[in-house]
């Protein structure tokens, strides 16, 4: 297959914690509190207005990658992009932000709940998608069923996965790595609670066997 977005340059780690953010100010403290636990990368959804300020912000960090999400626009990734956002995550399949991302030479990660939708990636020129609503699609198993006749694809399942089921979706070599916002949820970025973001984390790579 020729013109494929190789896998190997998606900058997310094992585990990739998807994050929303009301104040950008907690940007550099979650940061903080992500790498502590271990973690490389995150991906900043842009579902709230502070979105893009918190990209910035974790732009500016050698310790960490930073991704937008939720990313439903092509302004939204050429404004995403412009923050410094390394990589770029969609919920569904959107030809014109793929293309887009295409244009800016930036790893773009859209979702694909169908055989259809895998193969509208495929057509773009990508083999990563992130499988969303994972739990709610039938989890690894539905995972395990797509990649027999998709060889060449990766899935980056996300939507419902928590510390109980991590290690089910990294067992299958399809799986390139796992969103989850668990382990930094709203309420607890929101709340300010560093140290439990930290310990959340470690439980996370634990629960993944080690892996980053
Ligand atoms: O907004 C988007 O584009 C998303 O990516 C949705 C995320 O996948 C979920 O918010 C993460 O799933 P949970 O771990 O169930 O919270």
């Amino acid at each position: 297959m020729t013109n494929v977005h190789g896998s190997e340059h998606l900058p997310v780690g094992r585990v990739l914690p998807v994050v929303v953010l009301d104040d950008a100010r907690h940007a550099d403290p979650l940061g903080d509190a992500l790498v502590k636990g271990g973690l490389t990368a995150v991906e900043v959804t842009l579902r709230t207005a502070a979105g893009l300020d918190a990209i910035a912000a974790l732009a500016a960090r050698d310790d960490l990658t930073v991704g937008a999400g939720t990313v439903l626009t092509v302004e939204q990734a050429e404004r995403a992009i412009g923050a410094g956002a390394r990589f770029v995550v969609t919920p569904g399949f959107a030809p014109a932000v793929v293309r887009a991302c295409q244009r800016a030479g930036v790893p773009v990660v859209p979702g694909a709940a169908t055989a259809t939708e895998i193969q509208m990636a495929l057509d773009a020129g990508l083999n990563v998608v992130k499988f969303f609503p994972a739990q709610q699609l039938g989890g690894a198993a539905m995972i395990k069923a797509l990649a027999a006749p998709f060889r060449d694809v990766r899935f980056i399942p996300t939507g419902g996965i928590t510390a109980a089921v991590i290690a089910d979706y990294l067992a299958l070599p399809a799986v390139l790595a796992v969103g989850a916002s668990w382990m930094a949820s709203a309420d607890l970025i929101a709340g300010e609670q560093w140290d439990e973001i930290a310990n959340r984390t470690r439980e996370a790579l634990a629960a993944a066997g080690g892996a980053v």
